[in-house]
């Protein structure tokens, strides 16, 4: 039997159709994730192409793992050696091998978002830089889009005539320059630099050529201009790529994604076919016509329409809450309900248009005992201890022969050296510095004769020398995950966690020693620094695989994949959609909006709930409406449930799940909204620290929602009479509801 017997004709047009480029434009869950599967089994099984001829580039990591997956399971560990990643890996492969041509070594540090910002902290002191007038996201966004519009530091200091443009451009400057100096690479450079060696080095473009007879691009859509001319250098000139895409999920316009590159396609690939499929496999019947009929109202696009043979008679459930505490109190139960008639909480994800929305619902997950798991939100690898953890492993790295300095290492050296404490203030720490740039070595060489007087920090340092080096003795004789333990229980990192009673910091520890040793028992060859280079580019998602665990996640996070059951949660006015994208943003940001719906919408197979509550918001300082995305579902599809939905005068209230978890739900406040009486807020415990997206009140400004914390300064949204403003995290006045 053909391996193309599980696909449809259209289907199978595509996927055999091995001499031309392809493209194949159609809608959500038609099958397009399965059609380059199947063409690559296809390719290898009845072509006899050989697998790593292969080359596939997907959105996000767990896209890739899935993919990969689903080859394997039609071909066996042939599959193994067909390349698939996202497009970041695949140019860190890349660079890997050909940024020596660059002047780089091969193990160049890639940087994350708080390194980013360590080496603001650094440039914005010798600057003299005002963190109020210049915050750090802001200037990271600046950095990033003159990289990515391929603006030089000296095209920006010459654009730069006022004096703010010019301060940007200074460190703009300042941050290229010691990038450079420790052979390190931000995200952007990831593909800016894989750009150049491929379009500049006729060498290494046809290296890479040669490698890849067929290409594929998943989620092609989404792809921007860099993006794109990537993909472009890497296809010689007869080799065949296929793409494929669905314009109604364009989700990345704000991120320079553009939907023209996959509608201009031929274009650029003149002999290439189309196929366009319709046929949904993923949704049942009243899911499907309700995404239809929202994504409709989208004047911008091209028409088409998809069906489904999978008939049901379940619609799908709208639930509006009396006030914000019930919904997620109504979601947690429908979970539970769910879960007791059968369905995996695997199977089920909540989705959400921010991160910030996930902490309420956490809280109730938590009362009802329920399992889930954050995708996305902060990063698992973003954790303090977890990067603290990775700082140490990182100065246990074996040095490479092009890379004698090793700059890079400075990074880390300050995030841990007095962490645990040794003894060692701030103070010690610039003298080092200084020294280390007057002596021209990173920080770790000096710390082995450092010109401090006092003896204290000097004990300190000498300790820490010593736990690195014995550990760096065993690098070639442990593994990576023993190599961690080590580091971290003679360094005193453990103890300090066990003592200071951190449990949630172990449980991460402990998770992360398990994922390393996944890693190496997946890769017995790999080397720690093969870990390293590996391990930037994670993101949560690629953690706690494999457990029944609820899926959170943001409507972003979940492009191309599928659950039996998806809630989308918090759907008002000014949330989903966006109060930005209804106020400024005009039309063309409503229907990004629109476009996002249809994702989340389009994600569940089996079930669709969607949930929004009344009441007053002081996040948007207004009564909240439902979202007039749930008013575009023609109302036949829908199942009204909850306190006062939608003046619909059903009468079908929700019941709540039976048994003891009926206990959880809090009364109902039939007030009328905004006066209701204000919940009681317990006074901040010390140490009790906020987070962002933590709900808190204020004494004098009421109610508010913190979205960002930078050295112990809150930023707090308030009602809008109010606004935002920083205040100190610890204020008396300052309480977390
Ligand atoms: N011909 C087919 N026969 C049976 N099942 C199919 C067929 N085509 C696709 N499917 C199933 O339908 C679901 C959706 O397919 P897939 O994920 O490939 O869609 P997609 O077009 O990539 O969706 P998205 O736009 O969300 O990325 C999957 O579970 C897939 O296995
Ligand atoms: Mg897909």
């Amino acid at each position: 039997m053909s391996i193309l017997e599980q696909l449809n004709e259209r289907q199978r047009e595509a996927a055999a159709c091995v001499d031309h480029h392809v493209r194949i434009i159609a809608g959500a869950g038609s099958g397009k994730t399965r059609v380059v599967t199947t063409r690559i089994a296809y390719l290898i099984d009845e072509c006899h192409v050989f697998p790593n001829k292969i080359l596939a580039i997907t959105f996000t990591n767990k896209a890739a793992r899935e993919m990969k997956e689903r080859v394997e399971s039609i071909l066996g560990p042939m599959a193994h050696s067909v390349q698939i990643s996202t497009i970041h890996s695949f140019c860190v492969r890349l660079l890997r091998e050909d940024i020596r041509e660059l002047g780089y070594p091969r193990n160049f540090t890639i940087l994350d978002s708080e390194d980013q910002k360590s080496i603001l902290k650094e440039i914005y002191k010798e600057q003299d830089v005002d963190t109020k007038v210049f915050s750090y996201p802001s200037m990271i966004g600046y950095i990033s889009s003159c990289k990515t519009a391929f603006v030089s530091v000296q095209q920006a200091q010459e654009m730069a005539h006022l004096e703010g443009q010019r301060i940007r451009a200074n460190v703009y400057a300042a941050y290229q320059k010691r990038l450079a100096d420790m052979y390190a690479l931000d995200f952007d450079d990831l593909l800016l630099f894989a750009h150049r060696l491929l379009k500049e080095s006729e060498e290494v473009r046809t290296k890479w050529q040669r490698r890849f007879s067929y290409l594929h691009v998943d989620e092609f859509q989404d792809v921007d201009e860099l993006q794109y001319a990537i993909i472009r250098l890497l296809c010689a000139p007869d080799a065949k790529l296929c793409v494929v895409g669905d314009p109604d999920q364009t989700i990345y316009t704000w991120r320079g994604a553009r939907v023209d590159i996959i509608l201009e396609f031929e274009k650029d690939f003149p002999d290439c076919r189309t196929v366009i499929l319709n046929e949904n496999y993923r949704s049942e019947e009243h899911i499907l016509k309700g995404a239809n009929a929202v994504i409709k109202n989208n004047k911008n696009r091209i028409e088409k329409d998809l069906y489904t043979s999978r008939h049901s008679d379940a619609k799908i459930i709208h639930f509006s809450a009396a006030d914000e505490q019930n919904e997620p109190v109504w979601v947690a139960a429908r979970l539970k309900t769910l879960y007791h008639s059968g369905v995996r909480y695997r199977d089920m994800a909540v989705l959400y248009r921010s991160n910030y929305l996930s902490r309420a619902l956490e809280k109730a997950l938590l009362d009802a005992h329920i399992p889930y798991r954050i995708y996305g939100g902060i990063r698992f690898y973003e954790r303090a201890e977890i990067k603290d953890a990775l700082s140490y492993l990182r100065l246990l790295a074996p040095k490479q022969a092009d890379d004698d300095k090793e700059l890079w290492k400075t990074l880390a050296v300050r995030r841990v050296l007095n962490v645990p404490k040794r003894g060692i203030g701030a103070k010690s720490i610039d003298t080092l510095e200084q020294q280390a740039q007057q002596e021209d070595v990173n920080l770790y060489e000096v710390l082995k004769h450092p010109s401090l007087s006092q003896s204290k920090a000097k004990k300190g340092i000498a300790s820490f020398v010593e736990v690195i080096e014995e550990c760096r003795r065993c690098v070639d004789t442990l593994s990576i995950d023993q190599l961690m333990k080590k580091v971290l229980e003679d360094s005193g990192y453990l103890r300090m966690l066990q003592e200071d009673n951190e449990s949630d910091r172990m449980e991460n520890i402990k998770e992360l020693l398990n994922d390393m040793q996944q890693y190496v028992e997946n890769d017995p060859q790999a080397d720690l620094n093969d870990y390293l280079q590996e391990v930037a580019l994670y993101t949560d998602n690629d953690l706690y695989e494999g457990n029944d665990v609820v899926q959170l996640m943001t409507v972003h996070a979940a492009k191309g994949l599928e659950f039996d059951c998806v809630f989308i949660y918090n759907l008002c006015e000014g949330i989903f959609p966006s109060e930005r994208s209804v106020s400024e943003g005009g039309n063309a940001a409503l229907e990004e909006e629109r476009r996002l719906i249809y994702v989340a919408m389009t994600r569940a197979k089996k079930q669709l709930f969607l949930s929004d509550s009344m009441g007053y918001s002081f996040v948007l300082d207004k009564i909240k409406t439902p979202s007039r995305f749930v008013m575009e579902i023609p109302p036949e599809l829908l199942e009204d449930v909850g306190a006062k939905p939608r003046n619909r005068f059903s009468e079908d209230v929700d019941v709540y799940a039976q048994g003891s978890f009926a206990q959880a739900r809090p009364a109902v406040s039939h007030e009328a909204a905004g006066e209701s009486a204000r919940p009681k807020t317990k006074r901040r415990k010390r140490g009790d620290q906020l987070s962002k997206g933590d709900l808190v009140h204020h004494t004098s400004f009421g109610d508010g929602v913190v979205i960002r914390l930078e050295d112990g300064l809150a930023t707090i949204a308030f009602a809008q009479k109010f606004g935002v403003r920083k205040i100190m995290a610890d204020h008396p006045a300052l309480s977390r509801k």
